[in-house]
């Protein structure tokens, strides 16, 4: 996979605008040069000593790369719907309805990452293992990397209609798939009360055996999801491309309010 890493240099910042002392007249060069040198060592060793939070985080870091670039399809030939929607809100299940109806291709990167990390031939195994655990997001440039391959393979067949699941989860994402891959047609957002979505996980985790179906990953999940995901929501909203839908009903009452929610964008026959 062609994927670049680089390595996050960036944790300090320097606050602006305190250089000389008050009312100080000429500046004075050899102080103003000592202080930049100790700056410079002090990031070094910081740099060096310094662990991430979590111990067993990886320290690989990828630049976002949003320079402007043509999108690998055209928004023409190509649809994307976005799905997202907290941990268990029930993406997977109603993306399952609609590829049934209406011959999407369905695409969720959470299962293209558990892919990943299962094939004994990617240097991402582990780093992808941890992510999902501790419910952070998998570098951006993996994921799309993995999506744009599976996307390249339905094209070639002629699929041209996705639904991508369960991504993009941050911004970084959704700046880069848009700009590199093409552009989403909208968002479909499944609404749902953590309570009910800590039931279904819960449940699910009973027969998954994902390593990330029990309490204390849902809580994390909840927390990346509120405080890294929900602004991608909010960033789409802004451009009256999200249609929301309740999910706290049963799987097909939800799935009816998809379709009527869709049908204004999709030409969906309702009744069908
Ligand atoms: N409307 C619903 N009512 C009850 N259970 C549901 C509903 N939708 C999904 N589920 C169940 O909840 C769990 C999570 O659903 P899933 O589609 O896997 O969610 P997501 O992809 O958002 O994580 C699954 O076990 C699924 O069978
Ligand atoms: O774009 C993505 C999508 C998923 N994930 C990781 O995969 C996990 C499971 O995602 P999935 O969509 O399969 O499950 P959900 O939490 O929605 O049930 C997430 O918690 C993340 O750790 C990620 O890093 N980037």
């Amino acid at each position: 996979m062609g994927v670049r890493f680089g390595f996050k240099t960036n944790r300090f910042y320097s606050s602006s605008g305190s250089s000389g002392s008050p009312g100080s007249g000429k500046p004075n060069h050899f102080r103003i040069l000592l202080v930049l040198g100790t700056l410079a060592i002090g990031t070094t060793i910081y740099n060096t000593v310094s662990s991430p939070s979590t111990s067993k985080m990886p320290t690989a870091f990828v630049e976002p790369d949003l320079q402007a670039k043509k999108p690998a399809f055209s928004s023409d030939q190509v649809s994307v719907i976005f799905v997202l929607g907290g941990p268990g809100s029930g993406k997977g299940t109603q993306c399952a309805n609609l590829v049934k109806d209406y011959g999407f291709v369905h695409l969720s990167a959470g299962d293209l990452l558990r892919a990943e990390q299962n094939n004994p031939n990617s240097k991402y195994g582990e780093l992808i293992k941890t992510c999902i655990k501790e419910g952070t997001i998998v570098p951006q440039e993996i994921t799309i990397n993995l999506l744009q391959q599976a996307m390249e393979k339905e094209v070639t067949k002629g699929n041209l209609r996705f639904l991508i699941d369960g991504f993009p989860r941050k911004m970084d994402q959704a700046l880069t798939f848009e700009n590199q891959i093409v552009k989403s047609s909208l968002v479909l957002f499944f609404q749902c009360p953590e309570s009910v979505m800590l039931t279904r996980l819960l449940k699910r985790g009973e027969t998954s055996g994902r390593s990330d179906d029990n309490v204390e990953s849902i809580k994390k999940r909840f927390k990346t999801f509120v405080e890294t995901s929900m602004p991608v929501v909010e960033y789409y909203g802004k451009q009256n491309k999200v249609i929301q839908v309740n999910c706290e009903d049963a799987v097909d009452k939800v799935y009816a309010n998809v379709k009527f929610a869709l049908k204004d964008k999709l030409n969906i026959d309702t009744n069908k």
